[in-house]
């Protein structure tokens, strides 16, 4: 708002100056009518007049287009302005933030809340400003013309704003219900849009059907008291400024034959009073508008307030280039938020990977292998003096250029909409065709593109649809590569090919580690056989640790998953 101040002034100025005219117009049909009456004592004739009120009205007219235009604008301009903090927060915001499902709940609040702020800030702004102007001068011409008239026309006013506050509070407490369910009803579609073959082959379509109708249904509820409360107000609007002007019609006519009152004056009051008609019929889908307008600027506020739990530095440290070397001191980790207490998924892991040296990390399910490798990116709230890269403190590094040193490819890999070479290409801006294709094949991606009747050029449908598994996270360590990081993380990063064809991968890709410094979160253990050193967690902690070698000579954890993971093997191949 504070960036469009002098357009809003401009706006009201042109208001001022429509209201001027259209004020304008009763005082000069009152001249006119008296100009009839009384010819000889007006000092110009009614034809004059006449095309005086035509002027006015088409000058009225002519600010008016220029008045509503420019405040209209403002108001698209704060809209995109805030569209664009709000995408700006979003992405400042971590990973804690997201989690719980928001998608659709932050989906409306770009869309529905934006318009609702639009619109208030655009036609309420507008009429707000309108309904205050044309109240002011109506009102104080009215009192000029007889101040006694005046007080029993606006007599309705006090009963409609008070009949008006009551439905619109109502009105508030449902807009703002109404909005939430909309935020449910967007999520539930987007939800179910994505997980289209889940639904399909457990055969939920009824059942995600009546849960989408029963949000839709609440959503129609809430909507449809908004509206009978809507109902009420515009005939209780309506009502009580047609009865200002009965009292007038009946009060001001016996004025008239009496002589207490011109014909001219008359005129003029009716044409003030009429005036006052439409801003009081307004009235309550202005307090209607502000009353969305308020709700969704308080749901935009939480965002806007929310603070990311991982920040930037104070004081940034680190050398850079980073080579690579990590270490972890005492790390202890749960997922609660503040207040929610949770068990701890890391107790207590101190190791250190020298830079340049591979780390394996085995470990049942939910041991918190993904949890630790996460952290090294920073990607969850950790306290001070727990992890450092280079020597340095990871918190006390520039989040950008912690990211930018380490490439990761999560369990779950994420693909663009787009062309295989964008999905690439993602990892580094302004990455050549070349670079493209040898981080594709480093990957082993490059055979697979070919086939592609449209080669590195075909688009990979929502978040990679039309990718196999194998295929989709292949380009996710593609991407991961071109970034050419000194740490790379891989987080199960194959678990989608079968062990010859990640065997086969991971040769391909070990010429490519050269002084990189490599952590691969794996299930099968002949993915990180070959490391410098593996670690066994279990439980949260470091059961074992040590070379493949090691490991098998010391004969426990490790050692008993080796063994089970090379009889299933052999069974396999059988
Ligand atoms: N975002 C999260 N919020 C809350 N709890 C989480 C979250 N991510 C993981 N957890 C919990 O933390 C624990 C460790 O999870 P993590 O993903 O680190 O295990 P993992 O060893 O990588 O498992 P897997 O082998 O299945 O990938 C699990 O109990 C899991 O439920």
């Amino acid at each position: 708002m504070r960036r469009c101040r002098r357009t809003y002034i401009l706006g009201a100025v042109c208001l001022l100056g429509t209201n001027a005219f259209a004020l304008l117009v009763p005082w000069l049909l009152k001249l006119a009518v008296e100009s009839l009456r009384n010819p000889s004592a007006a000092s110009r004739s009614a034809t004059w007049y006449g095309g005086a009120i035509i002027g006015a009205a088409l000058i009225h007219g002519v600010i008016r287009i220029f008045s509503r235009t420019t405040l209209l604008h403002a108001a698209r301009r704060i809209e995109y302005a805030i569209r664009e903090d709000l995408y700006v927060k979003l992405l400042s915001l971590d990973m804690p933030y997201f989690e719980g499902g928001r998608t659709g709940d932050l989906m409306s609040r770009f869309a529905n809340d934006l318009t609702n702020i639009r619109m208030l800030l655009g036609f309420g702004v507008l009429n707000i400003i309108n309904t205050a102007l044309i109240y002011v001068s109506a009102i104080a011409l009215m009192a000029r013309i007889n101040p006694s008239l005046t007080l029993w026309a606006v007599v309705p006013f006090p009963l409609m704003i008070i009949a008006a506050k009551g439905i619109t509070r109502r009105m508030f407490h449902h807009s703002r219900r109404a909005q939430e369910e909309l935020a449910h009803l967007t999520s539930q579609a987007e939800e179910s849009i994505a997980a289209a073959v889940v639904v399909r082959s457990y055969c939920r379509e009824d059942a995600t059907v009546a849960a989408f109708e029963e949000i839709g249904r609440r959503y129609l509820r809430r909507n449809m008291t908004m509206a009978r409360l809507r109902g009420f107000l515009l005939p209780i609007m309506a009502a009580t400024s047609a009865l200002g002007t009965l009292i007038v019609l009946f009060l001001g006519g016996q004025r008239v034959i009496g002589g207490a009152m011109t014909l001219g004056d008359f005129v003029a009051f009716n044409g003030y009073l009429a005036m006052l008609v439409w801003p009081t019929i307004i009235f309550g889908w202005i307090l209607n508008l502000i009353q969305r307008g308020a709700a969704s600027m308080a749901r935009l506020n939480e965002v806007f307030d929310a603070v990311p739990r991982v920040t930037e530095p104070e004081e940034p440290a680190g050398a850079w280039p980073l080579r690579g070397e990590i270490e972890l001191r005492d790390v202890r980790f749960s997922y609660g938020t503040a207040g929610v207490a949770s068990p701890p998924v890391l107790d207590g892991v101190s190791l250190t990977v020298s830079a340049g040296s591979s780390l394996g990390i085995v470990g049942a399910v939910g041991s918190g292998k993904s949890t630790l490798v996460r952290l090294l990116a920073r990607l969850y709230p950790i306290p001070d003096g727990r992890i450092f890269l280079d020597g340095t403190d990871v918190n006390r590094m520039p989040l950008s250029r912690l990211r930018s040193a380490i490439g990761f490819v999560p369990q779950e890999s994420f693909l663009f909409s787009r062309t295989v070479r964008e999905n690439i290409a993602y990892g580094k801006e302004g990455a050549t065709s070349e670079e493209i294709e040898a981080a594709a094949r480093l990957a082993s991606l490059d055979g697979d593109v070919l086939r592609f009747a449209d080669g590195y050029e075909t688009v990979v449908g929502e978040r990679g649809v039309t990718l196999s598994g194998g295929q989709k996270q292949r380009t996710a360590i593609a991407r991961a590569l071109l970034k050419n990081p000194a740490v790379l993380i891989l987080d199960d990063p194959l678990s989608a090919v079968d062990a010859q064809t990640e065997d086969a991968i991971l040769e391909s890709l070990s010429g490519y580690w050269g002084d990189r410094t490599v952590v691969i979160v794996s299930h099968r253990l002949s993915a990180v056989r070959e490391c410098d050193r593996i670690i066994v967690l279990k439980d949260g902690v470091i059961a074992e640790q040590g070379s493949h070698d090691d490991l098998l000579a010391r004969n426990g954890l490790y050692g008993a998953m080796w063994r089970e993971q090379q009889i299933q093997r052999e069974i396999a191949s059988l």
